[in-house]
């Protein structure tokens, strides 16, 4: 299978403290990939290291086939729209286009006027005077004219509304599938993932918690509800993910290996939102609450 991205045990300090440690996945090519986790899990800087702006501490990160930070004729193919979209607000969304065909080699300007077309963005007016969802469009056809190979984009649905969002990711699904592109994306908002991507990484305190297809992650977990657990092994379950409990009841979210036949267990398909959270919930805060000199 050919991957994008390989990080291969990166780790990357800021000071004393690691904001990625040990991470390791391998994306594969094709396919729109979901970085998601909580603020100040690592996403930004998993992505800043992913388009060579810094190096990593420890392990190393391969890009397109290539070290990111080394190499530089491998930014030809990136594509990367950072997380506050920055754009030259003074400029014109028309003169963007323009600006964008005498800085890059390979440059789709009919691609980015009709996206722009499109969605109604004024040609002749400062970026810096769209709103925030405008200026997003804008970026994301700018990145996209750039035909790259791989397009990361840092938080890209942040600031827009509800249907802008949906708006903006089927037409990000439709760019995607005409042209082949490889997407990383960051996101918080987990709602929208599972009609939008295919495949999920989940960082959790600067580790990757959670890598896979998004049907397979699905498939692979259960919500099991019956009689308070003990901690009895349950037939078809490899791990419990997350337990909360009454006093005559817990609710289970596990790892199978395949069907639960045990009839004490009701058996329920989590959505991939839910699969997510449980395995958010189970952070590990007792460093921070010892910075605050507090106890846990
Ligand atoms: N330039 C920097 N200097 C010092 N610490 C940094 C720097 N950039 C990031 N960090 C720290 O690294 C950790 C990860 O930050 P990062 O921005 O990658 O998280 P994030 O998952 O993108 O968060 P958010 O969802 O809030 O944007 C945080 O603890 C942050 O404070």
């Amino acid at each position: 299978m050919e991957h994008v991205l390989v990080a291969d045990a990166v780790g990357k300090r800021f000071g004393k403290r690691w904001a990625l440690e040990d991470c390791t996945v391998a994306l594969p090519a094709g396919n729109v990939t979901a970085l998601v986790g909580p603020n100040g899990a690592g996403k930004s800087t998993f992505l800043h290291l992913a388009v060579g702006l810094s190096r990593p501490d420890a392990g190393g990160m391969r890009v397109l086939g290539a070290d990111p930070y080394e190499n530089i004729t491998v930014l030809a193919d990136l594509g990367f729209v950072a997380q506050d979209t920055p754009v030259y607000r003074d400029f014109t969304a028309d003169e963007l286009v323009v600006m964008g065909g005498r800085l890059n080699r390979r440059w789709d300007a009919p691609l980015a006027r009709n996206r722009l077309a499109q969605l109604g963005i004024p040609p002749r007016k400062q970026v810096g005077k769209l709103s925030g969802g405008q200026r997003a469009q804008v970026a994301l056809a700018l990145a996209l004219a750039k035909r790259p190979r791989l397009l990361i984009l840092d938080e890209p649905v942040a600031s827009l509304d509800p249907l802008a969002r949906q708006e903006f990711l089927q037409s990000l699904m439709g760019s995607v599938a005409e042209s082949g592109t490889s997407v990383l994306l960051s996101s918080h908002i987990l709602a929208d993932l599972e009609r939008s991507c295919d495949y999920l990484m989940v960082l959790q305190a600067g580790r990757a918690q959670l890598t896979g297809g998004i049907d397979d992650i699905v498939a692979g977990h259960r919500r099991l509800i019956g009689p308070r657990h003990l901690g009895e092994p349950i037939g078809g379950v490899t791990a419990i993910v997350r337990e909360r409990h009454t006093d005559r009841q817990s609710t289970l979210l596990v790892r199978t290996s395949g069907p639960i036949s045990d009839p004490l267990w009701t058996v329920q398909e989590p959505t991939l939102e839910d699969i997510i959270l449980d395995h958010l919930a189970q952070r590990d805060e007792r460093a921070t609450y010892e910075e605050w000199g507090v106890a846990a």
